[in-house]
């Protein structure tokens, strides 16, 4: 969109010439979190994760630093709809085309004077400066000034947005209303406001824990489950807490923790993790006692699985494989008398944890990872066991990557056959457990008065058996 003629007069100061950067504090926060937003909302770079682009535009800020652009991130997309609400509002003819970082910086000022406690000035003084460092941007400094002058008047009208219409992409809106229904669509936007909790898996006594780690037990499963949630109130990094080095637990999901615990393993049993890195499932099949072989095609993250069993002190059989072109035959360790297939997907039950999926992620993403998951539970099914168990599971909040798999491989497969999960596994949280025995977990689930302890990832998980 282009801009109106007089707007660079109108908009104040004239700009100065790009230089050096000012050493200003939290310009250097705000820098990488301008960069980050604009290079996750540049459609040329799709596929680059929240954690990649923050990485690169992060490297060298300090700790603090580095959490206070962080949180600028995670508040812009969150929040992104309502911001551009606001700065829609106030330049009517949109942003220019061609102003390099522009809207970047501005999302970025906007979103931490409407939803931050960040003094406003140090914001807009900041936004300027920023946008006069880059040559595209910086004929327009004086527009980001004067637009930014007026967000602040703004905030209680942005408070007051709906997170439905408003937060979530219209795409989305509208799935989720299909698959859960008003009402249930609307708390799930709402919960994806929510800066999430912070759980840990702890395979020792989860009381003490909880208490060491300034946290509350979780007891979704049974209270003798072999792993337990603990939920942190803590903004330390996780690396500085007790237990932690001693590999007394990993960070793990509430919600992500559950499909392990389905699969109820018995020491000795042969135990297959399909999709396994970083391994937080793997470890606790390990934690249960079972001779784990763990396969990834990635083998990246493969490496990051590896470091996390040594500091747990585990050392499951590790393979680089890609399953969709391996001979089932010669799957190392097969047949399996039970198989853990955690599928890649779409990942949009972790908006909380990472809002970049909300705005990266396309509609036409889903067939392509629905067609992968079907080809690896084809490939599970064949590596069990007759009587073997299977459990099945994605972070996504669509059906097609859940319930619709189930669906489709009983009815190509009639030796397969659903175990429903029960009430008493999940004594904490009966409303996950569908009509057929599956389960699956949404954001807008567990509310809390405090939000810092509220909510967990959308999951799905279901159980079957292969007939003997
Ligand atoms: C949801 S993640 C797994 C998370 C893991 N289970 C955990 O709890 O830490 C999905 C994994 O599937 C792997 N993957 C995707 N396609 C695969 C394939 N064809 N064969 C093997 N692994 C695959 C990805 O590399 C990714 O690590």
């Amino acid at each position: 969109m282009g801009l109106r003629p007089h707007a660079r007069a109108a908009a104040g100061r004239a700009p100065r010439r790009a230089g050096r950067p000012a050493s200003a504090p939290g310009l250097a926060s705000r820098r990488a979190a301008a960069a980050t937003v604009r290079q996750l909302l540049d459609p040329s770079a799709r596929g680059v994760t929240l954690e990649q682009a923050f990485d690169a535009a992060a490297a060298g800020l300090d700790s603090r630093d580095r959490a206070f652009a962080r949180a600028i991130v995670t508040t812009t997309l969150r929040r992104l709809g309502s911001v551009r609400r606001v700065l829609g509002a106030l330049m009517d003819r949109g942003f220019p085309r061609k102003c390099g970082s522009l809207e970047a910086v501005m999302v970025t000022a906007a979103a931490q004077i409407l939803f931050m406690e960040a003094p406003d000035h140090a914001a807009v003084d900041s936004a300027v400066t920023l946008a006069r460092l880059d040559r595209n941007a910086a004929p327009f400094a004086g527009l980001a000034n004067a637009v930014l002058r007026k967000v602040a008047a703004r905030r209680e009208e942005a408070a007051s947005y709906d997170p439905l219409e408003v937060d979530t992409p219209d795409w989305l809106a509208a799935r989720w209303r299909a698959a859960w229904g008003e009402d249930t669509a609307r708390a799930i936007a709402g919960a994806l406001r929510l800066e999430p909790s912070l759980d840990v898996t702890v395979r020792g006594d989860a009381g003490e824990w909880a208490a060491r780690l300034d946290g509350v037990t979780l007891d979704l499963a049974p209270a003798g489950a072999v792993t337990r949630t603990v939920r942190l109130r803590t903004l330390r990094n996780v690396d500085e807490l007790p237990g932690y080095a001693e590999g007394m637990w990993w960070v793990q999901d509430a919600a992500a923790a559950l499909p392990a615990l389905l699969l109820g393993v018995r020491p000795g049993e042969r135990v297959a993790d399909l999709c396994a890195a970083p391994g937080g499932k793997t470890a606790q099949l390990l934690t249960a006692g079972g001779e784990v072989q763990a396969f990834d095609r990635s083998a990246g993250r493969m490496q990051r699985l590896a470091e996390n069993m040594r500091r747990l002190g585990f050392s499951p059989a590790m393979h680089v494989l890609d399953l969709t072109e391996a001979e089932t035959a010669a799957i190392p360790g097969a047949p399996f008398d039970a198989v853990l297939l955690d599928a890649p997907c779409t990942a949009t039950g972790t908006i909380r944890r990472h809002p970049d999926v909300a705005w990266t992620k396309r509609p036409a993403d889903i067939e392509p990872v629905a067609a992968l998951q079907a080809r690896l539970l084809d490939v599970a099914v064949a590596l069990l066991k007759p009587g073997g168990r299977l459990v099945y599971s994605t972070c996504s909040l669509e059906p097609e990557e859940g319930e619709e798999q189930i669906r489709g491989l009983l009815a190509r497969n009639p030796r397969v056959q659903r175990l429903p999960v029960t009430a008493d596994e999940l004594p904490g949280l009966p409303q996950a457990i569908t009509a057929l025995g599956d389960i699956r977990t949404l954001p807008s689930m567990l509310p809390h008065p405090e939000p810092r302890l509220a909510g967990l990832d959308g999951f799905f998980a279901a159980r079957l058996v292969l007939a003997p």
